[in-house]
């Protein structure tokens, strides 16, 4: 378990990032971290494995304060997977998968061994081991980014806008994949992304953020959507609007559902 007790982030500027954050984020879960930009959402994420460390409060795992950990062996222990992949440009597929098992001394064999087995987790084919980034698609890069964030067996994986810089097609591939890995490894994911629909579809606890860097909400989707805490929520998720109001209508004797922008959500089995 991960939890947030009274966290403040105020960077050397004065900018206050995150104010005085509580959350709970359950294990074996996945917990989306939404808002608009500038909202803390990175901020939050990186206090998980000290890229930041808060000005006030703390940040527990398992009931360990994280600020009492050391950060390098803190870090080794956790996934992370950012926008764009981040991979080495002038190394391999595989080197870069195999590198935080390296550095923590894995042996060269099982290490390679082992990355190998990732690529098949996150669906390449291991032909791609030996290809470099560039050569690879942008869907492609992060799966090859998805592996090496999951290298170290971590129970948690952070996951910063890891599909933010690919079509849509090729996003909606690597949520559903996502959602399928998840289901097997059943890992602590903890996600940020700008987009709420890619929030609600991952997400088991969605957290959703207001500049300044407070919660505004923290619930399941379902109780988001039934229950927005306020005007910014309702807004932000589309309620207001009716953007999510579904309705029933009928075409060709057929019972469709349709949601407020008129696109079809479904068929009504009879
Ligand atoms: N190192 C820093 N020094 C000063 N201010 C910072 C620093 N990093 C982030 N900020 C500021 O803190 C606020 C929150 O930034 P953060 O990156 O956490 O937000 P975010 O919600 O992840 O945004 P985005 O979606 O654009 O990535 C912003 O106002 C940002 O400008």
């Amino acid at each position: 378990m991960i939890e947030f007790r009274d966290v403040t982030k105020r960077y050397p500027d004065g900018t206050v990032a995150v104010a005085g954050v509580d959350i709970v984020i359950e294990p074996h879960s996945t917990t989306v971290l939404v808002g608009s930009s500038g909202s803390g959402k990175t901020t939050l994420l990186r206090m998980i494995n000290r890229m930041v460390d808060p000005t006030h409060g703390q940040v527990l795992i398992d009931g360990e304060d994280v600020a009492t950990v050391d950060p390098v062996q803190l870090r080794r222990g956790i996934g992370y997977v950012m926008q764009n992949s981040g991979l080495l440009p002038h190394r391999k597929v595989i080197d870069n998968v195999a590198t935080v098992p390296l550095l923590r001394g894995e042996k060269r064999r099982a290490a390679y061994d082992r990355a190998l087995e990732l690529l098949d987790t996150v669906g390449l084919d291991r032909s791609l081991a030996d290809k470099y980034p560039s050569q690879l698609s942008g869907g492609q890069q992060q799966r090859v980014g998805v592996a090496r964030g999951l290298a170290v067996d971590p129970n948690i994986l952070l996951m910063d806008e890891p599909f933010g810089a690919v079509d849509p097609i090729v996003r909606s591939e690597l949520q559903q994949e996502l959602l399928r890995l998840q289901g097997e490894l059943g890992k602590t994911v903890v996600f940020v992304t700008h987009d709420i629909d890619e929030a609600f579809l991952l997400g088991d606890q969605v957290v959703i953020m207001q500049q300044g860097g407070k919660i505004s909400q923290a619930a399941s989707p379902a109780e988001i959507l039934a229950n927005p805490a306020d005007a910014f929520v309702a807004d932000f998720v589309g309620a207001e609007r009716g953007k999510r109001a579904l309705h029933v209508t009928e075409l060709d004797g057929r019972r469709l559902v349709v949601d407020g922008d008129g696109r079809p959500a479904g068929v009504l089995a009879s």
